[in-house]
């Protein structure tokens, strides 16, 4: 629950959907539910609320061929009462849905998925055979969506990874290559010193900007983000010609490791093992930048970075022929005071919010933190519901894992109308004195508590009532 709700705290409701449960939980400052959704479901790692109240989440499927961490295979729209409205499952041996989608303004559904390459194929693509395991490669592939009726949809556009590879390690194949030369394609033999699995890519994150229709990937496992254009057409997505940016499918930006690109002289910062790379949305502070919650999984220190890249017109990215693409610095940043207090390997998120706040979600930990722009904490909570169920306020947290965490402002359109009554905090024997501003336990014979909300006020106070916790 709660552990920290300073007045300068961000006045919103926050949404999470807990790794290892089927809960997806709508919550106040105070750690009290104002809406829940329940699925059959555990998220394969990302849910929306939409703008109409609609949740849109991502949901595990079992899948014997499949396997790593974010694997989903299920996408599922719930209306604000629950109710089901639409699924659709991608997940078969040789295809699956993993972390990431992404509901598009026009109502289509971005989605992040896996398509196997055979091992034959992988070679025919120039891989070193010898980095091959498991039989086969994952190729990334991303498929918009547009729904139809309860659990159907036209694959409207695609695009996939495998359609932009380089190499430099077999001349008898198409795609050989100079890799330095070649920035806007992904050198398929390059593997960051990981173990060459089938997923070797570990895109973990797929953020959309709506101005500059691009984007924004994130790969674990080569500490890289990538951006691509989405005005293309499937034909061009699969080419290096057309689109507004010219350059098809191809990559129009890369950063966090200019090695991958034969880049080792680069003296611009680096990344490791990122996530949720995204723009920061219009209207806020450092709009248009792009925050990237930075793992730091060698040094075991995460932090939270803010980085600018040059640009040479709208959308289009300075690259210097020997440092590889902008920025040459991280421009932003937030590491603990100790910088070791602060680091999940896996998972996590950070949100820039409307007062000039950051939202922090420290995945492994299931801790979310809230700093205003001097950095000074605000704001914590702590997922209570894990593996093993719901604990109680103070418990050692252990296994209660959340991907992202997002807070809304009240005025959210999907909050028009709602009943937005706070009902009671996720977790056991909830401690709300962060909560209670005025107590009338001696003016009446059964203890009431009258709780005045949202905590700060914006616009409108809400006065209630109710029984005492004992
Ligand atoms: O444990 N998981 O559910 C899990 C683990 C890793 C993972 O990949 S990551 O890149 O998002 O950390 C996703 C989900």
């Amino acid at each position: 629950g709660t552990i920290t709700n300073d007045t300068n705290a961000f006045n919103g409701l926050t949404l999470f959907s807990p790794n290892n449960s089927t809960e997806t939980y709508l919550i106040n400052n105070c750690g009290e539910v104002v809406n829940q959704w329940t699925s059959t479901y555990t998220p394969a790692a990302s849910v929306y609320l939409l703008n109409n109240g609609n949740l849109l989440r991502t949901g595990k499927i079992y899948n014997s061929e499949i396997t790593f961490g974010g694997v989903g295979g299920k996408i599922e729209l719930f209306d604000w009462e629950n109710n089901l409205l639409w699924d659709y499952n991608y997940s078969t041996d040789l295809v699956s849905q993993h972390h990431d989608i992404y509901p598009l303004p026009n109502g289509n559904i971005l989605i992040l998925a896996v398509t196997t390459i055979p091992i034959f194929d992988a070679i025919e693509e120039g891989r070193d055979a010898t980095n091959i395991s498991e039989g086969k490669l994952f190729n990334e592939q991303i498929l918009e969506l547009q729904p139809i009726g309860t659990n159907q949809a036209n694959i409207v556009w695609e695009w996939n990874i495998k359609d932009h590879l380089i190499q430099d390690f077999d001349a008898t194949k198409n795609n050989y290559g100079s890799v330095a030369n070649n920035p806007q394609r992904l050198d398929i033999n390059f593997l960051n010193n990981n173990n060459p699995v089938a997923n070797w890519l570990h895109i973990n994150s797929m953020q959309y900007n709506e101005n500059l229709d691009q984007i924004i990937l994130s790969s674990r496992k080569l500490s890289e983000v990538y951006i691509i254009d989405h005005s293309t057409s499937t034909a061009e997505a699969a080419s290096s010609q057309g689109g507004i940016y010219g350059k098809g499918g191809d990559f129009l930006y890369r950063w966090g490791n200019p090695v991958a690109y034969d880049h080792e002289t680069s003296t611009y910062a680096t990344l490791d093992s990122q996530h949720f790379p995204h723009w920061i949305p219009n209207g806020l502070t450092d709009a248009g930048k792009i925050m990237i919650f930075n793992n730091g999984n060698s040094s075991a220190i995460s932090s939270l970075a803010i980085i600018n890249p040059e640009t040479t017109g709208q959308g289009i990215y300075a690259y210097d022929e020997l440092n590889g693409f902008s920025p040459s610095a991280i421009e932003w940043t937030y590491e603990a005071d100790t910088p070791t207090d602060f680091f999940s390997a896996i998972l996590s998120s950070g949100q820039r919010l409307p007062n000039g706040n950051t939202l922090i979600c420290d995945g492994d930990s299931g801790y979310f933190f809230e700093i205003d722009s001097n950095k000074n904490t605000v704001w914590e909570y702590v997922n209570p519901d894990t593996s093993t169920g719901v604990l109680n306020q103070g418990d050692s947290p252990a296994l209660n894992f959340v991907f992202r965490a997002h807070k809304f402002p009240l005025d959210y359109p999907a909050f028009n109308g709602r009943d937005l009554t706070p009902r009671v905090p996720i977790e056991g024997n909830p401690d709300l004195s962060n909560c209670t501003v005025l107590s009338t336990t001696e003016y009446v014979v059964t203890p009431v508590e009258i709780k005045l909300y949202p905590n700060p006020v914006v616009n409108d106070l809400f006065l209630g009532l109710r029984k005492r916790y004992s």
